[in-house]
Protein backbone atom coordinates (compact mmCIF):
# COMPACT_ATOMS: atom_id res chain seq x y z
CA UNK A 1 0.00 0.00 0.00
CA UNK A 2 1.24 3.31 -1.06
CA UNK A 3 0.82 6.56 0.96
CA UNK A 4 1.10 9.89 -0.66
CA UNK A 5 1.66 12.84 1.54
CA UNK A 6 2.18 16.57 0.75
CA UNK A 7 4.31 18.01 3.04
CA UNK A 8 6.87 16.63 4.58
CA UNK A 9 7.66 19.41 7.34
CA UNK A 10 6.90 18.72 11.07
CA UNK A 11 3.50 17.38 10.90
CA UNK A 12 4.18 15.61 8.02
CA UNK A 13 7.43 13.09 9.79
CA UNK A 14 6.44 13.48 13.14
CA UNK A 15 2.95 12.32 12.95
CA UNK A 16 1.11 11.59 9.75
CA UNK A 17 4.31 10.07 8.09
CA UNK A 18 4.90 7.86 11.20
CA UNK A 19 1.33 6.69 11.84
CA UNK A 20 1.01 5.84 8.05
CA UNK A 21 3.93 4.17 7.93
CA UNK A 22 3.00 1.93 11.42
CA UNK A 23 -0.01 0.98 9.49
CA UNK A 24 2.25 -0.23 7.23
CA UNK A 25 2.39 1.90 4.28
CA UNK A 26 4.88 2.90 2.15
CA UNK A 27 4.86 6.63 2.42
CA UNK A 28 6.28 9.33 -0.08
CA UNK A 29 6.76 12.90 0.99
CA UNK A 30 6.17 15.72 -1.59
CA UNK A 31 7.74 18.60 -0.84
CA UNK A 32 9.11 21.88 -1.94
CA UNK A 33 12.15 21.65 0.53
CA UNK A 34 15.03 20.02 -1.14
CA UNK A 35 16.80 19.54 1.94
CA UNK A 36 14.12 17.48 3.32
CA UNK A 37 13.58 15.76 -0.36
CA UNK A 38 16.76 14.96 -1.26
CA UNK A 39 17.60 13.54 3.10
CA UNK A 40 14.14 11.10 2.51
CA UNK A 41 15.28 9.78 -0.58
CA UNK A 42 18.96 9.25 0.19
CA UNK A 43 18.33 7.66 3.43
CA UNK A 44 14.44 6.38 3.17
CA UNK A 45 14.12 6.91 6.96
CA UNK A 46 13.84 9.44 10.06
CA UNK A 47 13.66 9.06 13.80
CA UNK A 48 10.77 10.53 15.99
CA UNK A 49 11.54 11.36 19.26
CA UNK A 50 8.94 11.99 21.96
CA UNK A 51 9.17 14.93 23.99
CA UNK A 52 9.18 12.98 27.37
CA UNK A 53 12.10 12.00 30.30
CA UNK A 54 12.94 9.12 28.57
CA UNK A 55 12.90 10.61 24.77
CA UNK A 56 11.51 7.30 23.68
CA UNK A 57 12.82 7.44 19.70
CA UNK A 58 10.91 5.67 17.12
CA UNK A 59 12.54 5.08 13.34
CA UNK A 60 10.46 5.40 10.52
CA UNK A 61 11.42 2.95 7.43
CA UNK A 62 9.93 2.73 4.23
CA UNK A 63 9.60 6.43 3.38
CA UNK A 64 10.59 7.95 0.62
CA UNK A 65 9.86 11.78 -1.50
CA UNK A 66 9.32 13.40 -4.32
CA UNK A 67 10.11 16.83 -5.37
CA UNK A 68 6.60 18.53 -5.01
CA UNK A 69 7.63 21.46 -7.79
CA UNK A 70 7.74 18.70 -10.50
CA UNK A 71 4.17 18.58 -11.62
CA UNK A 72 4.10 15.61 -13.89
CA UNK A 73 6.13 13.32 -10.77
CA UNK A 74 3.56 14.74 -8.99
CA UNK A 75 0.90 13.19 -10.77
CA UNK A 76 2.15 10.19 -11.75
CA UNK A 77 2.47 9.39 -7.91
CA UNK A 78 -1.18 10.45 -7.34
CA UNK A 79 -1.54 7.79 -9.89
CA UNK A 80 -0.41 4.97 -7.79
CA UNK A 81 -1.37 6.37 -4.50
CA UNK A 82 -3.91 4.13 -2.02
CA UNK A 83 -4.03 6.96 0.19
CA UNK A 84 -3.25 10.86 -0.17
CA UNK A 85 -2.58 13.26 2.62
CA UNK A 86 -1.74 16.86 3.28
CA UNK A 87 0.16 18.95 6.21
CA UNK A 88 1.33 21.63 4.14
CA UNK A 89 -0.55 24.88 5.66
CA UNK A 90 -4.34 25.56 4.43
CA UNK A 91 -3.22 28.41 2.69
CA UNK A 92 -1.02 25.97 0.54
CA UNK A 93 -3.63 23.97 -0.76
CA UNK A 94 -4.54 25.52 -3.96
CA UNK A 95 -0.81 25.24 -4.50
CA UNK A 96 -0.92 21.56 -4.46
CA UNK A 97 -4.22 21.37 -6.14
CA UNK A 98 -2.95 21.23 -9.39
CA UNK A 99 -0.79 17.94 -9.37
CA UNK A 100 -3.53 16.59 -7.74
CA UNK A 101 -5.62 17.43 -10.17
CA UNK A 102 -3.49 16.09 -13.06
CA UNK A 103 -2.99 13.08 -11.37
CA UNK A 104 -6.78 12.33 -11.25
CA UNK A 105 -6.78 13.18 -14.68
CA UNK A 106 -4.21 10.37 -15.59
CA UNK A 107 -5.81 7.60 -12.78
CA UNK A 108 -9.38 8.20 -13.64
CA UNK A 109 -9.12 7.84 -17.45
CA UNK A 110 -6.96 4.93 -17.41
CA UNK A 111 -9.60 2.23 -17.15
CA UNK A 112 -12.42 0.29 -16.01
CA UNK A 113 -11.46 -1.23 -12.69
CA UNK A 114 -11.25 1.85 -10.12
CA UNK A 115 -10.20 1.98 -6.61
CA UNK A 116 -11.43 4.43 -4.49
CA UNK A 117 -9.20 6.82 -3.67
CA UNK A 118 -9.70 8.69 0.00
CA UNK A 119 -7.89 12.42 0.18
CA UNK A 120 -7.43 13.71 3.66
CA UNK A 121 -6.41 17.16 4.61
CA UNK A 122 -4.61 17.11 7.92
CA UNK A 123 -4.66 20.70 8.61
CA UNK A 124 -6.18 22.94 11.21
CA UNK A 125 -8.86 23.99 9.77
CA UNK A 126 -12.84 23.70 9.41
CA UNK A 127 -13.57 21.47 6.36
CA UNK A 128 -9.97 21.20 4.90
CA UNK A 129 -10.46 18.56 2.91
CA UNK A 130 -13.50 19.88 1.30
CA UNK A 131 -11.17 23.47 0.88
CA UNK A 132 -9.28 21.13 -0.86
CA UNK A 133 -11.64 19.46 -3.40
CA UNK A 134 -13.24 22.62 -4.57
CA UNK A 135 -9.17 23.83 -5.59
CA UNK A 136 -9.05 20.51 -6.93
CA UNK A 137 -12.29 20.39 -8.91
CA UNK A 138 -11.35 23.59 -10.08
CA UNK A 139 -9.15 22.31 -12.37
CA UNK A 140 -10.96 18.96 -13.79
CA UNK A 141 -13.16 19.05 -16.46
CA UNK A 142 -16.67 17.91 -16.39
CA UNK A 143 -16.35 14.30 -17.43
CA UNK A 144 -12.80 13.82 -14.81
CA UNK A 145 -15.19 15.23 -11.88
CA UNK A 146 -18.21 12.91 -12.54
CA UNK A 147 -15.43 10.41 -12.22
CA UNK A 148 -13.95 11.91 -9.46
CA UNK A 149 -17.55 11.80 -7.66
CA UNK A 150 -17.76 7.95 -8.10
CA UNK A 151 -14.23 7.27 -7.08
CA UNK A 152 -12.64 9.89 -4.90
CA UNK A 153 -13.51 10.89 -1.35
CA UNK A 154 -12.08 13.94 0.62
CA UNK A 155 -12.99 13.41 4.17
CA UNK A 156 -12.65 16.03 6.75
CA UNK A 157 -10.47 15.29 9.81
CA UNK A 158 -9.14 16.67 12.85
CA UNK A 159 -5.46 16.57 13.90
CA UNK A 160 -3.66 16.93 17.56
CA UNK A 161 0.09 16.67 18.16
CA UNK A 162 2.08 19.73 19.20
CA UNK A 163 5.37 19.37 17.37
CA UNK A 164 7.39 22.62 17.55
CA UNK A 165 9.94 24.11 14.82
CA UNK A 166 12.99 21.67 14.65
CA UNK A 167 16.97 22.41 15.60
CA UNK A 168 18.70 19.61 15.38
CA UNK A 169 21.92 18.52 12.98
CA UNK A 170 19.68 16.06 11.31
CA UNK A 171 17.11 17.73 9.14
CA UNK A 172 14.77 14.87 9.49
CA UNK A 173 14.83 14.01 12.81
CA UNK A 174 11.84 15.54 14.89
CA UNK A 175 10.60 15.84 18.40
CA UNK A 176 6.89 15.65 18.41
CA UNK A 177 4.69 15.49 22.17
CA UNK A 178 3.59 12.19 23.42
CA UNK A 179 -0.50 12.92 23.12
CA UNK A 180 -1.40 12.46 19.16
CA UNK A 181 -5.30 11.92 17.78
CA UNK A 182 -6.53 12.24 14.37
CA UNK A 183 -9.92 12.10 13.57
CA UNK A 184 -11.51 11.69 10.57
CA UNK A 185 -15.20 11.89 8.97
CA UNK A 186 -16.52 8.11 8.48
CA UNK A 187 -19.67 9.64 6.65
CA UNK A 188 -17.78 11.09 3.59
CA UNK A 189 -15.79 8.03 2.85
CA UNK A 190 -16.08 4.89 0.72
CA UNK A 191 -18.90 2.67 2.02
CA UNK A 192 -16.51 -0.15 2.48
CA UNK A 193 -13.20 1.84 3.30
CA UNK A 194 -10.72 0.29 4.97
CA UNK A 195 -9.70 1.80 8.32
CA UNK A 196 -5.85 2.82 9.20
CA UNK A 197 -4.51 1.60 12.46
CA UNK A 198 -4.25 5.03 14.65
CA UNK A 199 -7.07 7.09 12.71
CA UNK A 200 -10.44 7.34 14.51
CA UNK A 201 -13.68 7.41 12.81
CA UNK A 202 -16.39 9.21 13.47
CA UNK A 203 -19.95 9.73 11.62
CA UNK A 204 -20.16 13.70 12.82
CA UNK A 205 -16.53 15.30 13.11
CA UNK A 206 -17.78 19.16 13.82
CA UNK A 207 -17.42 18.58 17.38
CA UNK A 208 -14.20 16.95 17.69
CA UNK A 209 -12.88 19.70 15.22
CA UNK A 210 -14.55 22.39 16.92
CA UNK A 211 -13.65 21.54 20.10
CA UNK A 212 -9.78 20.84 18.77
CA UNK A 213 -9.28 24.47 17.35
CA UNK A 214 -11.02 26.39 19.89
CA UNK A 215 -9.51 24.67 22.81
CA UNK A 216 -5.94 23.47 21.59
CA UNK A 217 -5.37 26.64 19.04
CA UNK A 218 -7.06 29.07 20.76
CA UNK A 219 -5.71 28.79 23.64
CA UNK A 220 -2.25 27.96 22.10
CA UNK A 221 -2.30 31.38 20.42
CA UNK A 222 -3.71 33.59 22.86
CA UNK A 223 -0.63 32.18 24.93
CA UNK A 224 1.66 33.26 21.70
CA UNK A 225 0.27 36.77 20.99
CA UNK A 226 -0.22 37.66 24.92
CA UNK A 227 3.02 35.86 25.57
CA UNK A 228 4.70 37.97 23.10
CA UNK A 229 3.37 41.04 23.99
CA UNK A 230 4.73 40.43 27.25
CA UNK A 231 8.17 39.75 25.80
CA UNK A 232 8.15 35.90 26.01
CA UNK A 233 9.67 34.07 23.18
CA UNK A 234 8.11 30.76 24.02
CA UNK A 235 4.76 29.01 24.94
CA UNK A 236 6.25 27.55 27.83
CA UNK A 237 7.74 30.56 29.64
CA UNK A 238 4.49 32.74 28.69
CA UNK A 239 2.25 30.50 30.43
CA UNK A 240 4.71 30.30 33.06
CA UNK A 241 3.14 33.58 34.20
CA UNK A 242 0.44 33.77 35.91
CA UNK A 243 -0.99 36.66 34.22
CA UNK A 244 -0.32 35.32 30.87
CA UNK A 245 -1.93 31.61 32.23
CA UNK A 246 -5.14 33.41 33.18
CA UNK A 247 -6.08 35.20 30.14
CA UNK A 248 -5.53 31.88 28.55
CA UNK A 249 -7.52 30.53 30.96
CA UNK A 250 -10.19 32.90 30.36
CA UNK A 251 -10.35 32.40 26.68
CA UNK A 252 -10.78 28.90 26.97
CA UNK A 253 -13.68 29.40 29.22
CA UNK A 254 -15.08 31.55 26.79
CA UNK A 255 -15.19 29.06 23.80
CA UNK A 256 -15.86 26.94 26.44
CA UNK A 257 -18.92 27.74 27.09
CA UNK A 258 -20.12 28.15 23.47
CA UNK A 259 -19.00 24.76 22.74
CA UNK A 260 -20.59 23.07 25.83
CA UNK A 261 -23.61 24.65 24.84
CA UNK A 262 -23.20 24.01 20.81
CA UNK A 263 -22.76 20.38 21.28
CA UNK A 264 -24.42 19.52 24.77
CA UNK A 265 -20.69 18.85 25.82
CA UNK A 266 -20.82 17.82 29.79
CA UNK A 267 -19.40 20.80 31.62
CA UNK A 268 -17.10 19.02 34.10
CA UNK A 269 -15.69 16.80 31.39
CA UNK A 270 -14.91 20.06 29.39
CA UNK A 271 -13.32 21.41 31.75
CA UNK A 272 -11.22 18.63 32.43
CA UNK A 273 -10.07 18.56 28.50
CA UNK A 274 -9.00 22.44 29.20
CA UNK A 275 -7.01 21.27 31.92
CA UNK A 276 -5.22 18.67 29.89
CA UNK A 277 -4.55 21.17 27.15
CA UNK A 278 -3.25 23.70 29.27
CA UNK A 279 -0.97 20.68 30.57
CA UNK A 280 0.25 19.68 26.99
CA UNK A 281 1.21 23.36 26.27
CA UNK A 282 3.51 23.56 29.61
CA UNK A 283 5.23 20.17 28.76
CA UNK A 284 8.93 21.29 30.25
CA UNK A 285 10.28 18.56 27.22
CA UNK A 286 9.16 21.19 24.60
CA UNK A 287 10.51 24.30 23.49
CA UNK A 288 7.94 25.67 21.40
CA UNK A 289 8.62 29.34 19.80
CA UNK A 290 5.53 32.06 20.17
CA UNK A 291 6.66 32.70 16.45
CA UNK A 292 5.65 29.18 15.28
CA UNK A 293 2.39 28.79 17.25
CA UNK A 294 1.28 32.57 16.05
CA UNK A 295 2.52 32.41 12.43
CA UNK A 296 -0.04 33.29 10.21
CA UNK A 297 -1.85 36.28 12.39
CA UNK A 298 -4.54 36.73 9.00
CA UNK A 299 -5.84 33.28 8.97
CA UNK A 300 -5.92 33.25 12.87
CA UNK A 301 -8.24 36.61 12.66
CA UNK A 302 -10.09 35.52 9.79
CA UNK A 303 -13.78 34.56 10.48
CA UNK A 304 -14.11 31.30 10.95
CA UNK A 305 -10.75 30.76 12.73
CA UNK A 306 -9.67 30.44 16.28
CA UNK A 307 -10.86 33.66 17.95
CA UNK A 308 -13.29 35.09 15.83
CA UNK A 309 -15.90 32.27 15.51
CA UNK A 310 -16.25 31.48 18.60
CA UNK A 311 -16.31 35.09 20.00
CA UNK A 312 -18.97 35.73 17.37
CA UNK A 313 -20.71 32.97 18.46
CA UNK A 314 -20.24 33.65 22.39
CA UNK A 315 -21.56 37.70 21.63
CA UNK A 316 -24.40 35.66 19.68
CA UNK A 317 -25.35 33.11 23.14
CA UNK A 318 -24.50 36.76 25.10
CA UNK A 319 -22.01 35.17 26.41
CA UNK A 320 -18.15 36.90 27.69
CA UNK A 321 -15.95 37.93 24.40
CA UNK A 322 -13.18 40.22 26.81
CA UNK A 323 -10.12 37.64 26.59
CA UNK A 324 -10.86 36.25 22.84
CA UNK A 325 -11.04 40.34 22.59
CA UNK A 326 -7.92 40.29 23.84
CA UNK A 327 -6.45 37.51 22.34
CA UNK A 328 -7.60 39.28 18.99
CA UNK A 329 -5.60 42.95 20.53
CA UNK A 330 -2.67 40.95 21.04
CA UNK A 331 -2.26 39.45 17.61
CA UNK A 332 -2.38 42.61 16.23
CA UNK A 333 0.30 43.44 18.54
CA UNK A 334 2.37 40.48 16.69
CA UNK A 335 5.24 42.26 14.90
CA UNK A 336 7.20 39.30 13.60
CA UNK A 337 9.78 40.39 10.29
CA UNK A 338 10.20 37.27 8.72
CA UNK A 339 6.13 36.18 8.93
CA UNK A 340 4.52 37.45 5.92
CA UNK A 341 1.25 38.33 7.35
CA UNK A 342 2.36 39.79 10.58
CA UNK A 343 4.37 42.49 8.13
CA UNK A 344 0.36 42.83 6.13
CA UNK A 345 -1.07 42.89 9.22
CA UNK A 346 1.50 45.45 10.89
CA UNK A 347 1.34 47.85 7.44
CA UNK A 348 -2.56 47.66 7.27
CA UNK A 349 -2.38 49.19 11.22
CA UNK A 350 -0.12 51.71 9.97
CA UNK A 351 -1.84 52.87 7.08
CA UNK A 352 -5.49 52.36 7.37
CA UNK A 353 -5.62 52.28 11.55
CA UNK A 354 -5.94 49.43 13.62
CA UNK A 355 -9.87 49.67 13.27
CA UNK A 356 -10.15 49.29 9.86
CA UNK A 357 -7.07 46.44 9.74
CA UNK A 358 -9.56 44.14 11.91
CA UNK A 359 -12.79 45.16 10.34
CA UNK A 360 -10.81 44.06 6.76
CA UNK A 361 -9.24 40.86 8.24
CA UNK A 362 -12.25 39.63 10.85
CA UNK A 363 -14.58 40.64 8.76
CA UNK A 364 -16.54 42.23 11.36
CA UNK A 365 -18.96 45.55 11.37
CA UNK A 366 -16.07 48.15 12.84
CA UNK A 367 -19.13 48.97 15.07
CA UNK A 368 -19.27 45.30 16.37
CA UNK A 369 -18.97 45.61 19.94
CA UNK A 370 -16.41 42.55 19.51
CA UNK A 371 -14.36 44.75 17.51
CA UNK A 372 -14.38 47.58 19.69
CA UNK A 373 -13.85 45.36 22.40
CA UNK A 374 -10.26 44.11 20.80
CA UNK A 375 -10.16 47.81 19.91
CA UNK A 376 -10.10 49.12 23.11
CA UNK A 377 -7.88 46.60 24.54
CA UNK A 378 -5.26 46.54 21.85
CA UNK A 379 -5.48 50.52 22.66
CA UNK A 380 -4.23 49.98 26.73
CA UNK A 381 -1.21 47.07 25.31
N1 LIG B 1 3.05 21.53 14.05
C1 LIG B 1 1.96 21.28 14.72
O1 LIG B 1 1.96 21.25 15.97
C2 LIG B 1 0.66 21.00 14.01
C3 LIG B 1 -0.29 20.20 14.65
C4 LIG B 1 -1.52 19.96 14.03
C5 LIG B 1 -1.73 20.47 12.76
N2 LIG B 1 -0.78 21.23 12.16
C6 LIG B 1 -1.07 21.72 10.82
O2 LIG B 1 -0.30 20.97 9.90
C7 LIG B 1 0.05 21.79 8.78
C8 LIG B 1 1.56 21.80 8.64
O3 LIG B 1 2.13 22.35 9.80
P1 LIG B 1 3.65 22.09 10.18
O4 LIG B 1 3.83 22.59 11.56
O5 LIG B 1 4.03 20.71 9.85
O6 LIG B 1 4.36 23.09 9.17
P2 LIG B 1 5.78 22.92 8.46
O7 LIG B 1 6.11 24.25 7.90
O8 LIG B 1 6.74 22.26 9.36
O9 LIG B 1 5.48 21.90 7.27
C9 LIG B 1 4.86 22.25 6.06
C10 LIG B 1 5.63 21.58 4.94
O10 LIG B 1 4.92 21.80 3.71
C11 LIG B 1 5.90 22.00 2.71
N3 LIG B 1 5.29 22.63 1.54
C12 LIG B 1 5.06 23.95 1.31
N4 LIG B 1 4.54 24.11 0.08
C13 LIG B 1 4.44 22.89 -0.47
C14 LIG B 1 3.97 22.40 -1.73
N5 LIG B 1 3.52 23.23 -2.67
N6 LIG B 1 4.03 21.06 -1.99
C15 LIG B 1 4.52 20.21 -1.03
N7 LIG B 1 4.97 20.62 0.19
C16 LIG B 1 4.92 21.94 0.45
C17 LIG B 1 6.96 22.85 3.39
O11 LIG B 1 8.19 22.83 2.67
C18 LIG B 1 7.05 22.17 4.74
O12 LIG B 1 8.01 21.13 4.74
C19 LIG B 1 -0.56 23.16 9.08
O13 LIG B 1 -1.83 23.25 8.49
C20 LIG B 1 -0.71 23.17 10.58
O14 LIG B 1 -1.73 24.01 11.02
C21 LIG B 1 0.41 21.49 12.75
O1 LIG C 1 -0.51 25.31 12.95
P1 LIG C 1 -1.23 26.62 13.20
O2 LIG C 1 -0.46 27.79 12.70
O3 LIG C 1 -2.64 26.57 12.73
O4 LIG C 1 -1.34 26.76 14.78
C1 LIG C 1 -0.18 26.75 15.58
C2 LIG C 1 -0.31 25.75 16.71
O5 LIG C 1 -1.36 26.14 17.55
C3 LIG C 1 -0.62 24.36 16.15
O6 LIG C 1 0.30 23.96 15.20
C4 LIG C 1 -0.66 23.32 17.31
O7 LIG C 1 0.63 23.04 17.74
C5 LIG C 1 -1.34 22.07 16.86
O8 LIG C 1 -2.56 22.35 16.24
C6 LIG C 1 -1.54 21.07 17.97
O9 LIG C 1 -2.33 20.02 17.51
Amino acid sequence: MKALHFGAGNIGRGFIGLILSRAGYEVVFSDVNQTLVTALQQRGQYTVELANESKDQETVTGVNAIDGTQLETVAQTVVKADLITTAVGVGVLKHIAPGIAKGLEKRLNSGPAQNPLHIIACENAIGASTQLKEHVYALLNEEVRSLADQYVYFPDSAVDRIVPIQHHEDPLHVQVEPFYEWVVDRSQMAPAFKPVEGIVYVDDLEPYIERKLFTVNTGHCVAAYIGNVHGYDTIQKAIADEKVKSIVYGALQETGKVLVKRFAFNPEEHEQYIVKILGRFVNPYLTDEVTRVGRSPLRKLSPNDRLVRPALQAYADGSETTYLAMGMAAACKFDVSDDPEAVELQDMIRQKGIVAALHHYTSMDEHHPVLEQAVAQYNQM
